[in-house]
């Protein structure tokens, strides 16, 4: 078959072209998931039905996920539910597509900003259709660097989060930045605005799209310990280049979090 999944992939794009049209509905219903931190709206639901719905042979899991070698959808219908709850206008509709365990493609579809970042393995990474690549800057000391502290708001955490921030501040590098998205997060990585995003604590459908959009923009995404990405580890690394990920790497204070595939914790072999 010549291009298998090119089908999909152009449908992905407009699923979540769709499902960023919602609109924010008037009286929005706020739930919580794994903490009082961790927000869910009636809107995160109803877009991700939208989606589901629309796209071909899904079945939906949202715990313990786990990975088979089957084509599989990995959504986020709505990233960045916080800025969404109170209007902090950074919001993104996420869809990546694996098969055998590999990702396919990547659409991340930057709501408000209509932004639509695109790509698909071997084919280049694009935003609103014009290509993306990023940064060539190698000096961490002329760089920007987004983290995230997520929503686990365990003390012991909270405080390795904001010790590696701190460091990673005072190396010096230009800045420290979030957009309250991961997957635009990894989007900025791939346009060249930033330069790292790093983060313990986020689920691989926060960025299973942006991986394959920062590797297609020339991009590396690895394990925080500088070991290989693994998509359900919830630790994940992406940079422009490899000097930038060695020198954050030094920095990280990793602690532990439950995989999202439930499996105990796996040892990630540094590559560096
Ligand atoms: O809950 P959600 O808004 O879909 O996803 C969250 C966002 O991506 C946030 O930037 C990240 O720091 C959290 O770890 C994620 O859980
Ligand atoms: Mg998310």
């Amino acid at each position: 078959m010549a291009d298998e999944w090119q089908e999909a992939y152009e449908f992905a794009v407009e699923v979540a072209r769709k499902a960023g049209m919602v609109k924010i509905d008037k009286e929005m219903k706020v739930l919580t998931k794994s903490s009082t931190v961790d927000l869910v709206t009636k809107t995160d639901e109803r877009v991700e039905k939208i989606i589901i719905e629309q796209l071909p042979c899904t079945e939906s899991t949202e715990k313990g996920c786990e990975l088979t070698d089957a084509p599989t959808w990995i959504i986020d219908p709505v990233d960045g539910t916080t800025n969404f709850v109170h209007g902090f206008p950074f919001v993104a509709v996420s869809i990546a597509f694996a098969v055998k365990k590999e990702l396919e493609f990547g659409v991340v579809y930057s709501c408000l900003e209509d932004k639509m970042y695109r790509a698909r393995n071997g084919k280049g990474a694009f935003c609103n259709d014009e290509p993306i690549s990023v940064s060539d800057v190698k000096d961490i000391t002329k760089s920007i660097i987004i983290s995230e502290h997520g929503t686990d708001r365990t003390p012991a955490k909270v405080e390795k989060i904001f010790s590696t921030m701190q460091k990673i501040l005072c190396i010096p590098v230009h800045g420290l930045r979030g957009s309250g998205t991961a997957a635009t997060n990894m989007c900025l990585v791939a346009t060249g605005a930033v330069e790292a995003f790093f983060e313990i604590g986020i689920h691989c459908w926060d960025v299973a799209a942006g991986a394959v959009i920062v590797r297609e923009a020339g991009g590396i995404v690895l394990d925080v310990s500088g070991g290989p990405f693994d998509l359900m580890s919830r630790r994940m690394l992406s940079a422009n280049h490899e000097d930038i990920a060695k020198r954050i790497i030094k920095e990280i204070e990793v602690f532990e979090v439950p995989r999202d595939d439930g499996v105990k914790h796996l040892q990630q072999p540094s590559s560096f």
